[in-house]
Formats: C-alpha cells, structure tokens, sequence
C-alpha cells in the first residue's frame, strides 16, 4: 500500500507471524459528501504502544470510535481480539467493551459521582454480583495504581486538577482489567511535569498489565517517549506505521513538517537526554 508521497509504505500490514490484537481493512468513514477514510488499513500488535498520529481533522477520533464499535464505518472490516466490531450481535458487542478500557480526551466522568463511584461504575455493570465492599476495594486499587492519593476516592471530578482527572479516568478505564487502552490525548491540557509523569505512569502500567495501548496524540515528547511505534494519518488512509525513527524519514508533507519542525527537535533532545541518563543510572 503506497501512496504518491510515500517510499515507507505500511509495511506491517499483512505480515506473517505477528500477534495482531486489532486488524482494520479497507475502511471507509463519510460524512455526507466528506470521506474521511478511504480504504485505510492498520494493524496493531498486541503489547505495543501505538502512537496515532495526524492533522487535525484526519479522522483519528473517527477510528477510534469505529474500532471501539461507537460507529458503524460505511465498509471495510475490523476485528478487535478475533471479534468483528461490526457485528450488530449485542453479545460480541459487550465481549469487546468488557476487554478495552477508554480514557476520553476530556476523561468523561460522571461529575455527580465520586472518582471511586465513576470506577465502579463498568464493576456494577459487568460484575453486579460483587459485595459493594468488594467493589471498593477494586476502586481504590485502581485508584492507586492510577496514581492518585487514596483519599481521592471519596472526591467528587470538580474538586480535582487536570492531571488528576486524567489519572480518575485512566483507573475508570482500567477498572475491568482490560488488554486493550485506548487514549485519546491524555496529556492534552497538562502543563510539560504534568504530562511527563503521566507518559511515565502509562509506559509502567503497560509494562506491568502487559496493555496494548492505542495512543492518539499531538504530543511529539509523548511519541518519542513511550511510543513502539507511530501510525500517521493523512490522505485518508494510514500513510505509515513503524518505529518513531522510520517515520521521521517519511517522505510525506505533512511528515516532513511535524517531525522536523522546531517542538520535534526539542522533543528529540528530551528523549536522548532521557536516554542518558537511563543509561548512566543502569551503568
Ligand atoms: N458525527 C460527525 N458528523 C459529521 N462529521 C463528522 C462527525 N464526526 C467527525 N466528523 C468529521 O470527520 C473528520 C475527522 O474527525 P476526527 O474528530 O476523527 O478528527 P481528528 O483527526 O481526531 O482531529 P483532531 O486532531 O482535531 O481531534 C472531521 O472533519 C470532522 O468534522
């Protein structure tokens, strides 16, 4: 799958052997006369961070809904954990919500609700048959593996910052223990600390969960950062999925400004001084 610009096709796709947790093919997304998608593929490998990345208004969101089964694409196939998001049988719909976790951009919490009954809320959903003591205790863990002080719990969303917001809405979205996150710009709106320490928190909880994370995102130091690997979007389809290092090479427009522009240099700097020091803490 080439495209005029592109001498880095997706090259993944189709190969033989890997561990594919979702597999899109010749997806089309419209909008009236608007065609968002247009024949895009993508593969992603299960225990991989994925970076999605792309202009505004390249149709990331719109995957991801697509993927998650929030909207029917208009063709093309998707298969998440061996299960067609397609399928308008409710039971295979709930088999994919029950495996994936979700951090929306604005952590979409319930903001009558305490941060320990948001994460409870998939719990009464999915496993109504636990004690609410139980349930608790499940919350707080959660809580706490997000980051978060344990007297957290009992706050309602209003009464936390930004960034403790986003780690409310990581531990609703790991409440079932799921392989497969997704993240919709979580370090939108943090300040740089803020944003590092969450990069930091998710790269550690998919280490330690074995995730798969499927991250969209502007942030370049969260690319280099965490990031297995970077599907761009542009074109309408996926113009390139591989290792931060390959994609910077791409000979694509859009490409070629993100990543060679004067915040990508910074974020290079970032990650070869994070390099650094790791080493020397190793050595
Ligand atoms: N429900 C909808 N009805 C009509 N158009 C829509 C709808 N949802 C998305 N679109 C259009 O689809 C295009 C892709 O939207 P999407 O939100 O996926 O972009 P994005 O790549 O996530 O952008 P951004 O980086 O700005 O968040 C946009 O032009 C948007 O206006």
């Amino acid at each position: 799958m080439t495209t005029p610009h592109s001498p880095l096709p997706n090259p993944d796709v189709g190969a033989e052997g890997d561990d594919v947790i979702i597999r899109i093919r010749g997806l089309v997304n419209q909008f009236g006369e608007q065609r968002v998608h247009d024949g895009l593929d993508l593969d992603v490998r299960r225990g991989e961070i994925l970076g999605v990345v792309g202009g505004s208004g390249t149709g990331k969101s719109v995957m991801m809904r697509s993927i998650l089964g929030l909207r029917r694409p208009d063709a093309g196939e998707i298969e998440v954990l061996g299960i067609d998001a397609r399928s308008p049988d409710p039971r295979l719909r709930r088999e994919i919500e029950r495996n994936t976790g979700v951090l929306f951009q604005d952590g979409a919490l319930f903001s009558s609700l305490t941060v320990g009954e948001n994460v409870q809320v998939p719990l009464k959903e999915y496993h109504g048959e636990l004690p609410d003591s139980l349930r608790y205790e499940l919350a707080l863990l959660k809580v706490k593996l997000s980051g978060l002080p344990a007297d957290a719990i009992d706050k309602l969303p209003s009464q936390l910052s930004g960034g403790m917001r986003k780690r409310a809405g990581l531990a609703r979205a790991l409440a079932l223990d799921p392989p497969l996150l997704f993240l919709d710009e979580p370090t939108a709106g943090l300040d740089p600390i803020g944003a590092a320490a969450f990069d930091r928190l998710i790269r550690t909880l998919q280490q330690a969960l074995g995730l798969t994370v499927f991250l969209i995102t502007h942030d370049l130091d969260t690319l280099y950062a965490i990031c297995d690997r970077i599907a761009v979007l542009a074109d309408k389809k996926v113009v390139a999925c591989a290792p931060i290092e390959d994609v910077e090479r791409l000979d694509h427009p859009w490409v070629q400004e993100y990543f060679h522009g004067p915040r990508a240099r910074a974020a290079q700097v970032t990650r070869a001084r994070n390099l650094r020091d790791a080493d020397a803490a190793g050595a």
